[in-house]
């Protein structure tokens, strides 16, 4: 027998492959099969089965993928997913369950709703919230137990007649700093000082590195970057004086680029997947450390009472620098987050606006001598500056993209439906005040007049949909003080300059993919070039 012809020949050879990849073939066929059918068997139970065996619970929006759920349309615009499964269930407004990356979230977009998820503060926490981000940003376990154990009814500093854990009476605190009154008239006073000292064409030109000044009577800016810088700058004086800008002259400019990136925090990204966002992060905390070894008498005299108040609890119940520099850097991304925003998107729209521009000017001029901001009160008053009024809610209705998110820590009853423990509950902002039956047609335009025109549009302000700052124990305590420094400031800059875009932009887009905790931040290389001009003399009252 050659050797020859033991060899198989091609055709035995081709064969021998065509078997074997027949037989690959109906292996990987079977395999396919047998995970379609898995696929198909969830599914009919996940979507058909379980929901009829529980019509107590939220219907859930079916996917595809089930480790993915609606992760993907959700990092892309939430809010658009979220319309899109109201629209699912026929705009019912029952509440309804989303999952993303495998968390289940309850829906609930029903102003009444909405008012049991805040009232219930039993079955569904906040304060879960607070602690993830404080361990995410480095906060030991020993540290969060500590500040969220009831603490004495008796104990010396802010009252605590209910016993409440030191990380819950700061809140109260908050309230006290905030809620008109003697307290906040401080930081009012403060924030107008500085307005009045800041607000100069010279200061721009010279403070401003990225403004550009053809003229000594005309500087131009990127709006957006100057209005973050602007107010991160107002509010970080505010809180901490010229001190926390002495330790670390940095801070704020530190502060935008994490601001920015926030979202990679609250969807908790792992750290090497996002060292552009820890990196300013680690910074700041490090430089609130060295703010809090300074000694006290050096810090304490130009610090709100808030910080000097928290800091004396803190330390009463053994919280070290580290982890107080933790606490104060979330506070002060809840001080400056929004202010620098909300007051980008409310002088765009009045820039595309003029007739409310002229509104804003006319009813704000008695606040001022010369150009100076005397009264702090006027422009607060709704029956004096009801326009104001109206263009600060429309800006927050337009312009705010957040939900309050809470943790179910047991099963719980909302609009009628059984909410599981350990799930979150969230109330998105934005589908309530693009509700069409409450805010009337157009939702989608700017226009104050809405909030004035009519009785029921005057009653706005009160409604349960009305939801820009949240609502219940932790609505945020700044709203008055958030209101305060933007109008103060927009009235302060249209009482002593002309300000218009540069050209005929059109109006930026805000960036829907990424969330925030409040106002929408504006799309990348959308920044909208204003040219301020000092006002001609004559005009001022105009
Ligand atoms: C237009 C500006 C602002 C908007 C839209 C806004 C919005 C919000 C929202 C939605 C919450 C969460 C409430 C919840 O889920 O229950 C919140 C909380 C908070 N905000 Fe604001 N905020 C603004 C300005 C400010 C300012 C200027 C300050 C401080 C000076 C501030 C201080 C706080 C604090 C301390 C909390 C936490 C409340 C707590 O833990 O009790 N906010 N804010």
């Amino acid at each position: 027998m050659s050797f020859a012809k033991d060899l198989p020949s091609h055709t035995d050879l081709v064969l021998q492959r065509l078997l074997f990849t027949l037989q690959a073939n109906a292996a990987l066929s079977r395999g396919l099969f047998c995970v379609l059918l898995v696929w198909a068997v969830w599914r009919c139970w996940k979507f058909t089965i379980y929901p009829k065996l529980h019509p107590d619970e939220p219907k859930e929006l079916p996917y595809l993928i089930p480790v993915l759920g609606h992760g993907p349309a959700f990092f892309k615009d939430s809010n658009g997913l979220l319309a899109r499964a109201r629209q699912h269930f026929s705009n019912t407004n029952e509440p309804f369950a989303l999952t993303a990356f495998g968390h289940t979230f309850y829906v609930v977009t029903h102003a009444r709703h909405s008012a049991e998820v805040y009232k219930n503060t039993e079955s569904l926490s906040f304060e879960e919230f607070v602690q993830t981000l404080m361990r995410v940003n480095g906060s030991d376990e020993e540290t969060i137990r500590t500040i969220y154990s009831p603490a004495s009814a008796h104990k010396p500093g802010f009252p605590n007649p209910e016993g409440l854990s030191v990380g819950v009476l700061v809140q109260r605190m908050h309230v006290h700093q905030l809620h008109p009154g003697d307290s906040m008239f401080v930081l009012q006073n403060k924030a107008r000082d500085w307005i009045n000292r800041k607000l100069s064409l010279e200061g721009l030109a010279k403070e401003c590195k990225y403004s550009t000044s053809p003229s000594s009577t005309r500087v131009e800016v990127p709006l957006y970057e100057w209005t973050s810088d602007y107010f991160v700058r107002l509010g970080q004086y505010i809180y901490f004086g010229d001190v926390l800008d002495h330790v670390d002259p940095h801070y704020p400019d530190a502060y935008i680029i994490f601001d920015e990136l926030i979202w990679k925090m609250l969807y908790q990204y792992p750290n090497y997947l996002c060292r552009d966002m820890t990196a300013p992060r680690d910074h700041m905390i490090a430089s609130l450390k060295r703010y809090y070894q300074l000694p006290p008498d050096e810090r304490r005299g130009q610090a709100a009472w808030i910080i000097n108040a928290m800091e004396d609890e803190m330390r009463a119940i053994g919280v070290d620098n580290d982890n107080l520099a933790i606490i104060v850097f979330h506070l002060y991304f809840a001080i400056n987050t929004n202010a620098r925003k909300t007051s980008f998107w409310m002088l765009t729209h009045l820039m595309r606006n003029p007739e409310y521009m002229a509104a804003f000017r006319a009813e704000t001029a008695p606040a001022f001598r010369g150009n100076e901001l005397v009264d702090i009160s006027h422009i607060q008053d709704a029956t004096k500056c009801p326009t104001v009024d109206a263009i600060w809610h429309e800006t927050l209705r337009t312009s705010g993209w957040a939900a309050s998110v809470r943790l179910a820590t047991r099963d719980v009853v909302i609009g009628g439906k059984l909410m599981r423990q350990g799930n979150r509950v969230m109330v998105p902002h934005r589908l309530l005040h693009f509700d069409e039956t409450v805010f009337g047609e157009d939702t989608a335009s700017w226009r104050p007049q809405r909030w004035l025109d009519t009785e029921e549009g005057r009653k706005l302000p009160s409604s349960p949909s009305w939801r820009p700052f949240g609502g219940g124990r932790t609505k945020c305590s700044g709203r008055f003080l958030a209101k305060f420094v933007v109008t103060a400031f927009v009235a302060t800059l249209l009482r002593r300059f002309d300000i218009e875009a540069i050209g005929e932009p059109p109006m930026p887009e805000p960036d829907v993919g990424r969330p925030v905790l409040g106002i929408i931040s504006v799309k990348e290389g959308q920044d909208y070039r204003v040219a301020i001009t000092e006002r001609k003399n004559g005009d001022v009252d105009a």
